[in-house]
């Protein structure tokens, strides 16, 4: 019986314990103007919760407080962003102090001058120096031939193997970049470079722990390492009298380039162009593969179109920038593929002082926002079992609000303008404007063809490649290796997918065990 009495008492205890540091954790954050939502625990916040259950975590938050609501993930505290016009206001007003807001961790190891590290003119000035490297001339004359060559050479004799795609995009992707910027493509450079880079880039993903042995500390030597690598390369062509027609090349080429870099600079810049296209060029081709394997119909699309365009060429005759630009469907592909399997979840700001968010609208965004919130108001009463958490959720908030612990104006989902602390992180989420049926109709279905109807490419609400200040500058680039691989991979391979491949969607896509293909001659 006593032993009885302490676990109830005990577990009492706990109980009043965790309520007592949930209790005090909401009302440390209590303010005035603050979108609703909740804090989790001290330090650790909703994290667990928001990696376990991933999207879910966002939809059940949605569902409770809005698009637009507070938590606290991945160590800050941080406002949620789902709602398309929202989304876009925040990427278009850096200049108002929503600058990126990437872990500190990150821009420590991608190096201070990285771009994401800089904002304003210092910003300008290197995403300047980083578009003039990759202009459309530049594509065309320069950029094009390099890959067009690097992916014959890179998928050759495929053909009776079985081939893992994942690993194979990745050293794409990476092998690609490094013949782009340094000409470089399978010396023993470019194998210890890539040694380091894949290094680095498990640090940047990895928890802040600077001890021996932590995938952090591995990439601060790793950094360093390709600091010394980049370095050497540079001391190597200064001392040449031969300029190289490459981006090292036009980097060092100081009277005729508009923008002067120092050397700290020129590396940074270098490790941001191969980071930046590295995971989301490979992955996109991967399951670029993995959805044509799946939708034969749209395999078979794709590759009309990609004989149409071998039909009057040598066999071993590039393919032009007026191919490239033909390529109709394989954009429509690579954009749908890009949706459906999203990418990129979302993309992180930080405020630089106290703000307002409703401040800037203009009245259409506005009104656009509350439709969409009564719409959702709406689905919620026709939906049983929407209807029911909803009951739950009613008796919950009466406790909660009856013992104090939520302010009432924190639970009302009317919009009427929020504050957001300075430091706080704004997460622009923009992995459920991917599955908007009323953006994307039938939206969990794989439909090129979705793309060729209407422009939807410049629609606003297309953020796969972000927006505003940031939009990705390598965009066309990106889009051009990954329509080259697939031009070589459809017309040379047919393949069946191997048996147990598991692919994982959240917080990252990626095959746990490979994306394994056996490939044959067409
Ligand atoms: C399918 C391929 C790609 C996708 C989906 C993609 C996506 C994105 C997104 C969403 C952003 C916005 C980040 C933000 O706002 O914080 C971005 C920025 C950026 N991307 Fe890409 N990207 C791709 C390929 C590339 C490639 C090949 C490069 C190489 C040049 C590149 C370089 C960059 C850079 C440097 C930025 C930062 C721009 C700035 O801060 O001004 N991206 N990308």
């Amino acid at each position: 019986m006593a032993v009885f009495t302490v676990v109830i008492v005990v577990f009492l205890g706990l109980i009043g314990f965790s309520t007592a540091l949930l209790r005090w954790n909401e009302l440390r954050y209590r303010k005035k103007g603050l979108p609703p939502g909740t804090m989790g625990w001290p330090i650790f916040g909703e994290t667990t919760d928001f990696l376990k259950q991933g999207p879910n975590f966002m939809k059940n938050q949605t569902a409770r407080y809005g698009s637009f609501f507070k938590s606290h993930i991945l160590g800050c505290p941080t406002v949620v962003s789902m709602d398309p016009e929202l989304n876009r206001f925040i990427l278009m007003n850096e200049s108002k102090g929503l600058v990126p807001g990437y872990p500190q961790s990150m821009l420590d190891i991608l190096g201070k001058c990285n771009i994401a590290a800089v904002h304003g003119s210092t910003h300008k000035y290197m995403r300047g120096a980083l578009l003039s490297l990759i202009s459309p001339t530049i594509l065309r004359s320069h950029i094009l031939p390099k890959i067009d060559e690097f992916m014959r050479s890179h998928l050759s004799n495929w053909q009776d193997h079985v081939i893992d795609i994942q690993e194979k995009t990745k050293e794409m992707a990476f092998f690609s970049s490094l013949k782009q910027i340094a000409g470089i493509e399978s010396s023993s450079i470019a194998q210890e470079f890539m040694h380091e880079f894949f290094k680095l880039v498990l640090g940047t993903l990895s928890l802040p722990i600077d001890l021996p042995g932590t995938n952090y500390r591995r990439a601060f030597q790793a950094r360093q390492n390709i600091v010394n690598i980049v370095a050497r390369l540079m001391e190597e062509r200064r001392a040449s009298t031969v300029t190289e027609e490459d981006m090292l090349g036009c980097l060092l080429k100081e009277e005729e380039n508009k923008y002067k870099l120092t050397d700290e600079e020129i590396i940074d810049l270098i490790i941001t162009l191969v980071y930046s296209g590295y995971e989301t060029v490979s992955t996109t081709s991967m399951m670029a593969v993995k959805y044509l394997h799946d939708h034969p119909h749209v395999l078979q699309e794709l590759r009309k179109e990609h004989l149409a365009i071998r039909e009057n060429k040598k066999p071993d005759e590039p393919i032009t920038w007026e191919d490239y630009k033909s390529m109709r469907f394989t954009r429509a592909v690579i954009f749908e593929t890009s949706r459906l399997a999203t990418i990129v979840n979302g993309v992180l700001r930080k405020t630089t002082q106290e703000m307002e968010i409703n401040g800037g609208f203009d009245i259409n965004s506005f009104m656009l926002f509350t439709e969409r919130e009564r719409e959702r108001e709406r689905e919620r009463e026709r939906s049983p079992k929407i209807y029911s958490f909803c009951c739950l959720y009613a008796i919950w908030t009466f406790w909660v609000v009856s013992n104090g612990i939520i302010a009432n104006e924190e639970i009302c989902i009317e919009f009427s303008g929020f504050v957001i602390p300075k430091g706080w992180r704004i997460y622009v989420y923009t992995r459920e404007v991917n599955y908007d049926p009323y953006l994307y109709p039938d939206p969990l279905s794989f439909n090129p063809w979705r793309w060729m109807e209407k422009n939807l490419e410049s629609q606003p609400h297309f953020l796969i490649f972000g927006g505003g200040t940031r939009l990705c500058p390598g965009k066309e680039l990106g889009i051009m290796e990954i329509s080259t691989f697939l031009h070589y991979f459809v017309t040379k391979y047919r393949w069946e997918e191997e048996e147990g491949n598991k692919l994982v969607k959240f917080p990252r896509v990626q095959a746990t065990n490979g994306l394994r293909v056996r490939v044959s001659s067409c």
